[in-house]
C-alpha cells in the first residue's frame, strides 16, 4: 500500500485542530469501513476466504491497480461478512472508529442486496444494523443514519432488491434516510435506475448516487436529471463541465469529495492535480469524505488535512468545512443546530488568545 496516512505538510496543531473538531461524514462505505483488525478477526474466522488475516499482508492486500481491482477486493470483503452477528460487530466498530475521530453524524452507505444475496436474512440484517446504531449512539453519542445503495454492475434484478428493502415498512430501518447507487460506472448508465429512484424518493428518501467518479460529467448530469440527485457521491469530473460547476454552484448541489479514494482508485493521478481547488473556486458546497477508510489507508481526519492542504485552510476554512457536511446532511433541523453551535464554540476556544 502506498504511504497515504497523515499528510505530513501542514502545521502539527492543525492536526491537532481537525483531530478534535466535530465533524459530520455523508459518505463513507459501511463493509468498506471494516477496520484492519475486524477484516482480519473475519478473515481468520473463514478459512476459506482469499483475505489475509495478516494486518502487514492486508495493507498489501489493499493497494489497488484500478478501479475495477477495488471492487474485485471490495466484494472479498463483503463475503467475509456471513452472519447478522458479524453485521452488527462490524456496524459497531466502525461507529467507534468514527467516535474515536469526533465524528457526531455520520450517514453510512449499506448495499443490503450485497449481503441478503449471500444468505443474511433481511429482517435480521436490519436488526442488527439498527441494534448497533441504537448501541453507538448511547455509548459514543454518534448519531448513524443510513444510505441504501444499489450496486449498480448488479443491474436491475440488485435494483427492485434495493428499492423493496428500501420501502416495504415491515424492513426498512428507522435509521435510513437515503438511497443511493454504488460500484463501477463505467457500462453502468445511471437512466435505467429512475423508476427505483422514483420509489424510493416517493417513500420520502433523499437521492445520493455515485456519479463522475470513473467517468465523465455527463454521468453527474443524467444523476441529476433522471434520479433527482439532491447531492452527488464524488462528482469528481464534473470539472470537466463549466456548465456542470455553475449548475451545482447556482442549484447548491453538494458533492460528496473524497479525495484520497481518487487516488486510491486511481480515478486521479495525483492528490494535487486533484481538481477540488475547481470546486471550491466555482462556489460550489464541497463535503469532506473518508469513502473507504481502512482500504484507502487514510481516516476522515486526514482527509481533512489533505483538503487543508489542497484550499490552504486555517482553521475556520476547516470548520466551514465541518459545517458544509452538516448542512448537507439529512439530519433534522435541531441536530443540525447543535453539532453546528458545537464546531463554533470549539474553533472560538482554540483561536481565542
Ligand atoms: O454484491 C454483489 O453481488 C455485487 C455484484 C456485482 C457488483 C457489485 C458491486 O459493484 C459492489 C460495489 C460496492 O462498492 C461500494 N463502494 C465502496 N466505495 C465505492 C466507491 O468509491 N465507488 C463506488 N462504489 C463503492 C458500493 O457501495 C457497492 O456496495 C456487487
Ligand atoms: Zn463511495
Amino acid at each position: 500500500m502506498t504511504d497515504r496516512l497523515v499528510d505530513p505538510s501542514i502545521p502539527r496543531d492543525l492536526h491537532a485542530f481537525i483531530a478534535a473538531l466535530p465533524k459530520a461524514e455523508l459518505h463513507v462505505h459501511h463493509v468498506g469501513s471494516a477496520s484492519p483488525r475486524i477484516v482480519s478477526e473475519l478473515a481468520a474466522r473463514h478459512s476459506d476466504s482469499k483475505v489475509p488475516s495478516d494486518l502487514e499482508a492486508l495493507a498489501d492486500y489493499f493497494t489497488f491497480t484500478d478501479f475495477a481491482h477495488f471492487i474485485e477486493v471490495y466484494l472479498s470483503v463483503v463475503d467475509l461478512i456471513r452472519t447478522p452477528e458479524d453485521v452488527r460487530l462490524l456496524t459497531y466498530e466502525v461507529a467507534r472508529d468514527l467516535a474515536r475521530q469526533q465524528v457526531r453524524y455520520a450517514e453510512l452507505t449499506i448495499t443490503p442486496y450485497s449481503s441478503t444475496r449471500r444468505g443474511i436474512d433481511e429482517k435480521a440484517f436490519m436488526e442488527a444494523i439498527e441494534d448497533a446504531r441504537k448501541a453507538a449512539e448511547a455509548e459514543f453519542g454518534t448519531v448513524l443514519r443510513w444510505c441504501f445503495d444499489i450496486p449498480g454492475e448488479a443491474g436491475l434484478v440488485s435494483a427492485e432488491e434495493t428499492a423493496r428493502l428500501a420501502t416495504d415498512d415491515r424492513l426498512r430501518p428507522e435509521g435510513l434516510v437515503s438511497f443511493g447507487l454504488g460500484g463501477p460506472e463505467i457500462g453502468v448508465p445511471r437512466p435505467q435506475f429512475k423508476p427505483y429512484f422514483d420509489r424510493a424518493i416517493a417513500a420520502g428518501l433523499h437521492s445520493v448516487p455515485h456519479a463522475g467518479e470513473t467517468t465523465g460529467p455527463e454521468t453527474v448530469w443524467d444523476a441529476l436529471t433522471h434520479l433527482r440527485a439532491e447531492r452527488i457521491g464524488h462528482g469528481t469530473n464534473s470539472f470537466q463541465d463549466p456548465k456542470l460547476l455553475a449548475h451545482l454552484a447556482e442549484e447548491r448541489i453538494p458533492l460528496e469529495v473524497c479525495p484520497t479514494s481518487n487516488i486510491a482508485t486511481r480515478a486521479v493521478r495525483t492528490l494535487d492535480e486533484h481538481p477540488i481547488k475547481e470546486f471550491v473556486k466555482a462556489g460550489i458546497v464541497v463535503t469532506i469524505n473518508s469513502d473507504d477508510p481502512p482500504m484507502f489507508g487514510t481516516d476522515l481526519n486526514n482527509e481533512y488535512a489533505v483538503a487543508a492542504r489542497l484550499l490552504d485552510l486555517d482553521e475556520r476554512g476547516l470548520a466551514d468545512l465541518a459545517k458544509n457536511a452538516v448542512d448537507a446532511s439529512f439530519l433534522d433541523e435541531p441536530g443540525k443546530a447543535r453539532i453546528k453551535d458545537e464546531i463554533d464554540t470549539y474553533t472560538e476556544a482554540w483561536l481565542a488568545p
